[in-house]
């Protein structure tokens, strides 16, 4: 891979013998993506110290600019208020600018903004560049669904690898022990090398040759997330929620099948499978506003709830679940997934949120 080369091209140019690392994205998690990769960039011989975050340019309340606070304070007052992502993280707000050096492009951002972006950055990456995606979610096309490392690679001509896991932004931050998964297509090395770079006693990353099966765990545990939510809402317990994680665990396994033959078992056993699903259940956004949502009796919108709770934050749950039923309903499977379809029924009001458990379908499925 690029990173370790040094000397001269083939026309005799100079070539950088480091790495350039830069996050796309800069929200709660794109802000803990930076402070874990600046650390490791500063010790590490073959990476730049310097990591740049592109940023999605927001002006605070006193008036100043998101990105020169951050470049001053060396924090994400909007996103991350009280943790310093250290000093070697450079804010810039000019998409373009922030990537046209960097051989490492690590992608952040909810996943509904991820098609603009590609749009924006098309025929503007050159030379041999890496990208991993960190966005849990999908985009579904005319053609189905795409996942969002493909959308990268399709867009932009370059290879991505995915990194997913139980990992609530929050707690990363402030350097409580979790686990994450990094999927890999080929490049067994590449993988390597996003496990350097993400890795902190901390933070302890797996690389797993199944980037689809890392991806869509990823994505369809927000669906499962906001099942769990309407449960807490509906105060039904913990053994209701229980039985919510193990149906929505059987249908994410199910459907990643389904879209793609080749997903592993083994993935759902790692950190972006059964753990990503326990977290979300329990500490997550989705959860929370998906918990208010059921409160309200399915009277508050989600974009209201979102915006009332969430301060600029995204949930990704609700499009998700929106994009599974299209997708299950273009292919005729909808009654093969009821739990993934009741949660976007309920989302959209056509169901209540009691809903969630009414129900007979969730036993044994010849066909999951
Ligand atoms: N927060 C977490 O705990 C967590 C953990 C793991 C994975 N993720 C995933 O990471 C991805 C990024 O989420 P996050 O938590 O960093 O973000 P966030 O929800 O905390 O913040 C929203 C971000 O979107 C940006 N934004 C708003 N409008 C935009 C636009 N029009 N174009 C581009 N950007 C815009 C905001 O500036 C902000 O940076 C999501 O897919 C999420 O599921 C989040
Ligand atoms: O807060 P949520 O629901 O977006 O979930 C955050 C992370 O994805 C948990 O791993």
């Amino acid at each position: 891979m690029s990173h370790a080369k040094s000397g001269e091209d083939a026309n005799g140019e100079c070539r950088d013998s480091k790495s350039r690392v830069t996050i796309v994205g800069s929200g709660s998690w794109g802000s803990v993506a930076a402070k874990l990769v600046a650390s490791n960039a500063l010790k590490l011989p073959s990476f730049h110290d310097e990591v740049r975050m592109w940023v999605f340019e927001e002006v605070l309340p006193n008036g100043e600019k998101l990105t020169d606070a951050i470049n001053k304070t060396n924090e994400n007052a909007n996103y991350l208020p009280g943790i310093k992502l250290g000093r070697n993280v450079v804010a810039d707000p000019d998409l373009e600018n922030a990537v046209k050096e960097a051989n490492m492009l690590v992608f952040v951002t909810p996943h509904q903004f991820m098609d603009g972006i590609c749009k924006k950055l098309k025929g503007k990456i050159k030379g041999e560049v890496e990208a991993i995606s960190l966005v849990k979610g999908m985009e579904v096309k005319k053609e189905g669904p795409c996942m969002i490392s493909s959308l990268i690679t399709k867009e932009l001509g370059i290879n991505c690898c995915v990194l997913m896991g139980a990992n609530i932004a929050n707690e990363i931050a402030v350097e409580k022990f979790s686990e994450a998964t990094v999927g890999y297509r080929e490049s067994r090395e590449i993988a390597d090398t996003w496990v350097q770079l993400f890795s902190t006693p901390y933070f302890m990353v797996t690389p797993v040759h199944d980037v689809e099966g890392v991806e869509l765990c990823g994505t369809l545990k927000n669906v499962v997330a906001i099942a769990a939510g309407f449960v807490d809402g509906l105060e039904m317990g913990n053994n209701t929620k229980a039985a919510i994680m193990r149906i929505g665990l059987r249908e994410m396994k199910a459907l990643s099948k389904l879209l793609f033959p080749s997903v592993k078992d083994s993935t759902f056993f790692e950190s972006c499978g059964v753990a990503d699903v326990i977290t979300t259940c329990l500490g997550g956004r989705n959860r929370r506003v998906a918990e208010a949502f059921a409160q309200s009796g399915g009277k508050r919108s989600f974009d209201e709830l979102e915006a009332e709770m969430l301060e600029g934050q995204k949930l990704q749950g609700v499009s998700t679940a929106r994009e599974v039923y299209e997708t299950l309903n273009h292919c005729g499977k909808l009654e093969m997934f009821p739990l993934f379809s009741t949660v976007h029924q309920i989302c959209i009001g056509r169901l209540k949120p009691d809903a969630i458990v009414h129900y007979r379908n969730f036993g044994p499925n010849p066909k999951l």
